[in-house]
């Protein structure tokens, strides 16, 4: 078993856990999960379904009244301790998180980082929650603000960053002082598992976290959405789910932040430094496998460096070795499932037959484990699924463009607005491209954009909401408007 890798192999959890206690599912039913890398089961985890969910409300909702005597420094010095030991335990968490996911450990190991980071910083920000008192319109009253938990918040988070996307939703709810049920992606629950318990161990009562783990996501989320306790849903998905809990949200008018699909485009153009947009374009597109909704979708490239960008970028591409994540040898690890190498493969095949072609990769090698060979494709045309749709996987559609108005039309040509890059060493071209983008975060001359300070967060329909930074906390809080009369 693979908890003989580990120093601490307590960490590895199959139960689901509600109101501080860790318990199977009423059904008896366990569900298998699989190391990517390998096809091997590792896991048989406790399916818990809707009986559990509706527990795990009423518990968060009970914990919340005691979390709220505790005063804000209090509450600061827990989630400081989480992040302590998220930090202390960061070898094991990794090593969890790439048998499960399939990432590669140097990866693995920096999401345990990145997630602890938003830990850490909501640990600060919970002392940070100020009220206000505003001017009046009569002189016989006082008009204040204060900001509230919003209520139980139900969290629904994908396999992609096992770690890092729950902890940017359940380390601002707990900093604003709400409870949390939360439902991990079925492919990665034991990271999630492996969180709560080292949340545990750092003191955070009972009800305040409650993971429940379950192959029927339909029915959870059902039960999420449409519960009056559960006040706020905060999902990382596809755009396809994240619009069924919007609708089911609705019917109880419940508070939604959406981290929706996403489309990236990186336009390069002819006055950029080369090398930088290589590099850049590079680490965005193959980050996890490509398998991240700010990876570079579609490479936009000036006409006049285009073979030369091309050229460059493939022999990077070339130099990947793909393996086991657990091997210090990999620098890439397989897809999440065999149906997302199918997918990858389609969207592929279908820029093929209709005329684009492959200058290295594209292929499945043989053996159990989901890898497919990083892949670039040049002269693509906006007929190709891959001008429009999300690949989700190590492929690099390189695009050619004329002029920047032709840049910026196409790569606002999708109904996804997350993250768009762009290079170039025009400083007045960065900033009229950056405000034309139809995009929630754009880097100039930077890919690496991502950290728990920024406000993370998409528009059109890759979401609403901001995650991180002092914006992420306002989500999480109500507004009261109280009017203080004459006694
Ligand atoms: N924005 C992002 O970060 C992500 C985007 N995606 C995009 O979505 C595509 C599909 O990936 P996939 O993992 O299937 O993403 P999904 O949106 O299907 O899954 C994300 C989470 O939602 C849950 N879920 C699925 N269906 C429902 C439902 N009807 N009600 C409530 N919860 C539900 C999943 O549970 P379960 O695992 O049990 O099915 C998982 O926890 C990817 O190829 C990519 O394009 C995917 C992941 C992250
Ligand atoms: O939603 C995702 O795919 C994860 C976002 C990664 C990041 O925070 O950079």
């Amino acid at each position: 078993m693979f908890e003989q890798i580990l120093s601490d192999s307590s960490l590895v959890k199959t139960h689901g856990y509600i109101n501080g206690e860790w318990v199977v599912s009423a059904s008896g039913n366990l569900f298998d999960v699989v190391n990517p890398a390998t096809g091997e089961i590792i896991a048989k985890v406790a399916d818990l379904g809707v009986v559990e969910t509706q527990k795990a409300i009423v518990a968060a909702h009970k914990a919340m009244a005691s979390w709220a005597k505790r005063t804000a420094k209090e509450k600061s010095a827990v989630l400081r301790k989480w992040f302590d030991l998220v930090m202390s335990n960061q070898e094991d968490l990794a090593k969890i998180m790439t048998v499960e996911q399939g990432k590669v450990l140097a990866e693995a190991r920096g999401e345990v980082a990145y997630g602890a980071s938003y830990i850490e910083w909501f640990a600060e920000e919970s002392k940070r929650i100020y009220g206000d008192i505003l001017p009046n319109t009569t002189t016989d009253r006082r008009s204040v603000v204060i900001k509230q938990p919003i209520g139980v918040v139900g969290a629904i988070t994908p396999w992609n960053f096992p770690i890092a996307m729950i902890t940017r939703k359940v380390a601002p709810a707990l900093a604003a002082g709400c409870s949390v049920v939360l439902k991990p992606a079925a492919e990665t629950p034991l990271s999630a598992l492996a969180l709560v318990e080292l949340a545990e161990r750092a003191g955070l009562p009972k009800g305040m976290f409650n993971v429940v783990p379950g192959l029927d996501a339909p029915q959870i989320g059902e039960r999420l959405t449409s519960h009056p306790l559960v006040k706020k849903v905060t999902f990382t998905g596809s755009t396809r789910v994240g619009k069924i809990l919007m609708a089911q949200s609705a019917q109880t008018v419940k508070r939604t932040s959406m981290e929706l699909g996403g489309n990236a485009p990186v336009l390069v153009f002819d006055d950029a430094d080369l090398d930088k947009a290589v590099q850049g374009a590079f680490a965005a597109k193959f980050r996890n496998a490509g398998q991240t909704c700010i990876c570079a979708n579609r490479i936009l490239v000036q006409s006049s460096i285009y073979d030369e960008f091309v050229r460059r970028f493939t022999e990077k591409a070339e130099q990947f070795v793909l393996g086991e994540g657990l091997s210090e040898a990999s620098t890439m690890g397989p897809l999440i499932t065999r149906n997302a190498v199918e997918g990858v493969s389609t969207l592929v095949a279908d820029a093929l037959d209709k005329g684009a072609s492959l200058t290295t990769g594209g292929t499945q090698p043989a053996g159990e484990g989901y890898f497919f060979t990083p892949a670039v494709i040049r002269d693509l045309n906006q007929s190709m699924r891959l001008s429009k749709e999300e690949v989700f996987g190590p492929v690099a559609p390189i695009f050619k463009f004329e002029t920047e108005e032709e840049a910026i039309e196409m790569a606002n040509d999708t109904e996804f607005g997350l993250a768009a890059y762009l290079f170039t060493k025009d400083q007045s071209r960065s900033w009229r491209v950056s405000e034309a983008l139809e995009y929630g975060m754009v880097g100039v001359n930077e890919t690496a954009i991502s950290s728990e300070m920024i406000p993370f967060g998409g528009v059109k329909e890759s979401g609403q909401g901001r995650e991180g930074s002092k914006y992420g906390l306002e989500d999480y809080l109500e507004m009261k408007y109280i009017c203080l009369g004459d006694i």
